[in-house]
């Protein structure tokens, strides 16, 4: 340990360990499910870590928290019921709200300190809970799924933290066929899918899983978060049988003139790194492989 700085030293990444410069430890505490942390960084703004690992510094979390959201958002002409599961940060919530389309948000978050620390100390991201269509459930996103009645939703987002703690279920296929009964013919649900370099057998199951699952498209994208573990993170993006969805060219743009633009304008996301999103490697195309 280098006095002054944070390593994320992890088993999901053995070997490796990103580090950031520790200006001043703001908080320390231990919920029902995890150690929570947030410290001042020199260099990326305040940080959350959950359990040693980095969940979002102020800097990159734009990256993460549009891609996430509005890759399957802007993918359907006019998602009006949103659920997301996980996302306690409330970081997804502000992107699902500049969707004028949208009329309701549910969101099934476990830890209620994830969301007590992001209000006091990210309140640029907690800001998402703010809107009046947001709904905040405190529970178990599993439960929550299975007593959702079948086809409330067009869009699922799950914004898991990794296999390793409470988000471990997320990721398994029974919560994938309950993510199915929960959409509407033609709905979508993108998850949190971890970094090609890192764990690509973790994402050829999840891919299996979901071909089996959703009848519709099935595609792995991908965007740049510096300090995520191999500096990218996945999304999985999965449609049910019914109206078609092509991932790969959206159909629903963010409308300039949306009241966040002026205010709060993209700092990430737009429709060529959409589209730019689903291109991979080619260890990736013959591993992951999508027609
Ligand atoms: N090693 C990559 C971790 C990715 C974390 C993404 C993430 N971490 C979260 C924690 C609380 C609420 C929502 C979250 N979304």
């Amino acid at each position: 340990v280098i006095p002054g700085w944070f390593s994320e030293i992890s088993p999901m990444w053995p070997g490796e360990a990103h580090s950031l410069k520790v200006e001043k430890i703001l908080f320390q505490g231990k919920s029902e499910y995890q150690n929570v942390m947030v410290f001042q960084s020199s260099t990326y703004g305040k940080v959350l870590v959950l359990d040693g690992v980095i969940q979002l510094t102020e800097r990159d979390e734009c990256a993460y928290q549009e891609m996430i959201t509005h890759l399957p958002l802007c993918s359907i002409p006019n998602p009006k019921k949103v659920l997301v599961i996980g996302g306690g940060d409330g970081g997804v919530l502000r992107e699902v709200s500049r969707h004028s389309s949208v009329e309701k948000i549910d969101i099934c978050e476990i830890d209620k300190m994830v969301v007590d620390v992001s209000k006091q100390f990210f309140p640029d991201i907690a800001v998402g809970f703010d809107d009046p269509r947001v709904t905040l459930h405190i529970g178990d996103g599993v439960a929550f799924l299975k007593a959702v009645p079948e086809g409330t939703y067009d869009a699922v987002i799950v914004d898991s933290s990794d296999p390793i703690g409470p988000a471990q279920e997320l990721f398994e296929k029974p919560f994938f066929e309950s993510v199915a009964r929960a959409l509407r013919p033609g709905g979508v649900v993108c998850t949190q899918a971890e970094s090609i370099w890192l764990h690509m057998h973790i994402i050829e199951d999840i891919v299996a899983n979901c071909r089996q699952i959703f009848k519709g498209s099935v595609n792995y994208a991908w965007t740049t978060v510096p300090t995520y573990p191999s500096g990218m993170i996945g999304f999985m993006l999965c449609s049910t049988e019914g109206p078609s969805v092509d991932f790969k060219h959206p159909v629903n743009p963010i409308d300039e003139n949306d009241s966040q633009q002026s205010t709060r304008p993209l700092k990430f996301y737009n429709s060529e790194i959409h589209t730019a999103a689903f291109c991979l490697p080619s260890f990736a195309k013959r591993a992951i492989g999508s027609k």
